[in-house]
């Protein structure tokens, strides 16, 4: 378990939250099972395709970058996995995005999680399963302020306090062969 000293930000990661063995099951279940959708975004008033595969598991719609996921139930192995994931960030959460990364040609842009329907201070658990990629952060107005990490195979990120309010993070393209990997996000849609 660690902590990140960063201004205005709580951030808490555990490399090996899960163990390999439940994380492959994971990875597994959800890369072959789930019904994988490449949404259009818009981009400065141009439409284009994200660089990702994702899926919404949950209850609620969620609405991003002019698009709204549209929820799936939550499979038998997303149920458990949030039960746990509940307890170590102890929240409720209400939805799951997964993002699939085929390769390092995919990525996330620089974003923060800030959209209203999250409220005020958002806590956000997001596992990784799959091969391993940069997480980068980075202050929204002292720009020097930067933090770079691997996200590894079964690990959880929380992100909670002012993050969203104060930071942006991405998850960069490479150009190094990686596998494919599966990020699961966490999140409370408030009515
Ligand atoms: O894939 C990741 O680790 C980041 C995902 C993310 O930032 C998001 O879904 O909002
Ligand atoms: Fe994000």
């Amino acid at each position: 378990m660690q902590q990140f000293d960063l201004p205005q930000a709580k951030l808490i990661y555990d490399s090996d939250f899960l163990n390999s063995e439940f994380a492959n099951s994971v990875f597994e279940e959800l890369y072959n099972e789930t019904n994988w959708i490449q949404e259009p975004i818009k981009i400065f008033g141009k439409e284009m395709m994200q660089p990702r595969l994702t899926n919404l598991f949950g209850k609620k719609s969620y609405s991003y970058s002019n698009i709204v996921m549209k929820p799936n139930p939550l499979p038998e192995v997303l149920l458990q996995l949030e039960e746990k994931i509940e307890e170590a960030a102890d929240s409720k959460f209400n939805v799951c995005l997964a993002n699939l990364y085929r390769d390092g040609r995919d990525s996330m842009g620089w974003h923060s999680d800030d959209e209203k329907e999250l409220g005020k201070n958002p806590i956000i658990a997001s596992v990784s399963l799959g091969g391993e990629r940069m997480f980068h952060l980075q202050h929204k107005t002292k720009k020097e302020l930067k933090q770079k990490f691997v996200l590894a195979h079964g690990s959880l990120l929380i992100m909670a306090g002012e993050t969203q309010h104060y930071w942006k993070h991405q998850l960069p393209k490479t150009k190094k062969q990686v596998s494919p990997r599966i990020n699961l996000t966490f999140r409370q849609i408030l009515d």
